[in-house]
């Protein structure tokens, strides 16, 4: 029975060697721990790849990984068009619709996996979910920018949310900063069975800058099982 750990590093392994083609040149990289094997699993095809590839960071994690691999470091405003983004996710519901935010990096994630003619899930067992709320019982990630933090709050109560968090930081005594100056606000709404509507209706709370509901975005995800093998969905 393979550990949550190696079954995200079998499902992102697949998903490189089968979408990091000859015809990628602009890469988009997520953000989190499965995509520490998605980095690994480049390096290790580096000499068979193309070494004009640009890799694109989602987050100051990813940036490191790139450039301490001796990768290409490109930036969204130099490479609007992503020929393929992978990232992991905190939940994907049949239709490949996500959750995702859990390291706070959903605003750039966002950006990125939009840019992409493909977006590609990488995420172990634990992560699919018929229903998004079914497994990630941590709310959706928002990110919200500091000045509106309570009063965006008090709005996601109206929404249906009983308990809005503040994301409070491990090693500080204080909020969560994302990478771009912001509050993450978890938001717990139980199943959420129309991810789009819901995704609708907090974005247009005044102060949210993104919401961790990727809706439609996915062309594929790949999941990592625990008998070895990886699950592969296509929308
Ligand atoms: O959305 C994310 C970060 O903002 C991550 O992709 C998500 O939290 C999954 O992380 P991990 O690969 O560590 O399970």
């Amino acid at each position: 029975m393979l550990s949550l750990s190696d079954a995200k590093k079998i499902a992102a392994y697949k998903a490189v060697d089968e979408n990091i083609t000859s015809e990628s040149k602009i890469i988009g990289i997520g953000s989190g721990s499965t995509i520490v094997y998605v980095i690994e699993r480049i390096l290790q095809l580096k000499d068979s790849l193309d070494k004009e590839i640009i890799y694109i960071p989602t987050s100051f994690q990813s940036r490191l990984l790139i450039t301490e691999g001796g990768l290409n470091l490109g930036d969204i405003d130099q490479y609007p068009e992503i020929d393929v983004t992978i990232d992991g996710a905190d939940e994907v519901d049949e239709n490949l619709n996500a959750i995702k935010g859990g390291g706070a990096c959903h605003l750039r994630e966002k950006l990125v996996a939009e840019a992409a003619k493909k977006f590609i899930i990488v995420a172990d067992y634990s992560k699919h979910s018929t229903t998004l709320g079914e497994k990630w019982k941590q709310g959706v990630p928002i990110e919200v920018i500091p000045f509106a933090y309570l009063r965006v709050m008090n709005s996601l109560k109206e929404l249906g949310c009983d308990n809005p968090i503040l994301r409070m930081a491990k090693a500080k005594a204080g909020p969560v900063i994302s990478d771009n100056g912001n509050f993450i606000v978890d938001a717990h709404f139980g199943l959420i069975k129309q991810p789009k509507e819901l995704l609708e209706k907090i974005k247009l709370l005044t102060g949210v800058v993104e919401v961790g509901l990727f809706v439609n975005m996915a062309k594929s995800a790949y999941f990592g099982n625990e008998d070895g093998s990886v699950s592969i969905k296509h929308t």
